[in-house]
């Protein structure tokens, strides 16, 4: 059963990455790659695409070291923001997603680069299954928060002053978790968020808090499949 549900789910990201890509990724885009396991079904569209000889002059900026990695594998033209500082369309996974299409993004630990990929983006398109729609954000998912190495102890108590239970993420081998910029990384569980943008400031402002995984404004669309297929919703205006 457990297998059932974990195969369903597998099947569900492939099918809302790939008919994103094939909507919103058109010839001659400059494109922002998201990080996580969805995302990845993103890129193996990508590629997969320019095996048919389509899509071939579509070049992409990665959000992570992984998802580098990965389109450098498959042979996907690589470009950087200073290249090209405003990109056509981002297509990226989430954790969860509220119904105004805010969205709680670095379960990966990749949401600075996420962040700065998909607000320098004129369209992001969320893609996901439906396990990951939310009533509110935090219902299911703690917020991810980069902070700096330096005094990051002093960011667990600022963060726990907002109500949150802070679990500082670790490896498989107990080591800290490091992003790519070599941040550490809190996970904050406010359980439902009922202010997010108050939330969002009360971060923004602290020195040493790098950034947080509240993206509130960033998704222009959201591509979800689950039991009923895919279906494209536009943010509500
Ligand atoms: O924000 C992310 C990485 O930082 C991912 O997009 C998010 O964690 C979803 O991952 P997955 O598609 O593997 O469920």
């Amino acid at each position: 059963m457990e297998h059932d549900s974990a195969s369903r789910t597998e099947h569900d990201k492939r099918a809302a990455a790939e008919a994103a890509v094939d909507r919103f990724f058109l010839p001659g885009m400059c494109v922002g790659l998201g990080s996580g396991s969805t995302a990845a079904f993103a890129v193996r569209r990508l590629a997969a695409l320019r095996e048919q000889g389509r899509l071939l002059d579509v070049s992409g900026v990665p959000t992570s070291r992984a998802t580098e990695a990965l389109a450098r594998e498959l042979g996907i033209p690589l470009i950087t923001l200073d290249e090209h500082p405003t990109l056509d369309v981002t297509i990226d996974g989430a954790d969860e997603v509220a119904p105004d299409l805010s969205v709680i993004k670095g379960g990966g630990g990749a949401l600075l680069r996420e962040k700065i990929v998909a607000q320098a983006s004129r369209r992001v398109v969320i893609i996901a299954d439906v396990t990951k729609l939310s009533p509110r954000l935090g219902t299911h998912w703690p917020v991810p928060v980069e902070v700096l190495p330096f005094g990051w102890r002093s960011q667990q108590q600022f963060l726990e002053s907002l109500g949150a239970r802070v679990v500082p993420r670790v490896r498989e081998n107990g080591m800290p978790y490091l992003t790519d910029q070599g941040n550490r990384v809190l996970d904050c569980a406010w359980g439902p968020i009922d202010a997010p943008d108050a939330l969002a400031s009360r971060m923004a402002a602290r020195a040493g808090i790098v950034e947080h995984g509240l993206f509130l404004r960033e998704a222009t669309d959201l591509v979800v499949a689950g039991p009923r297929g895919v279906e494209h919703r536009a943010r509500p205006s």
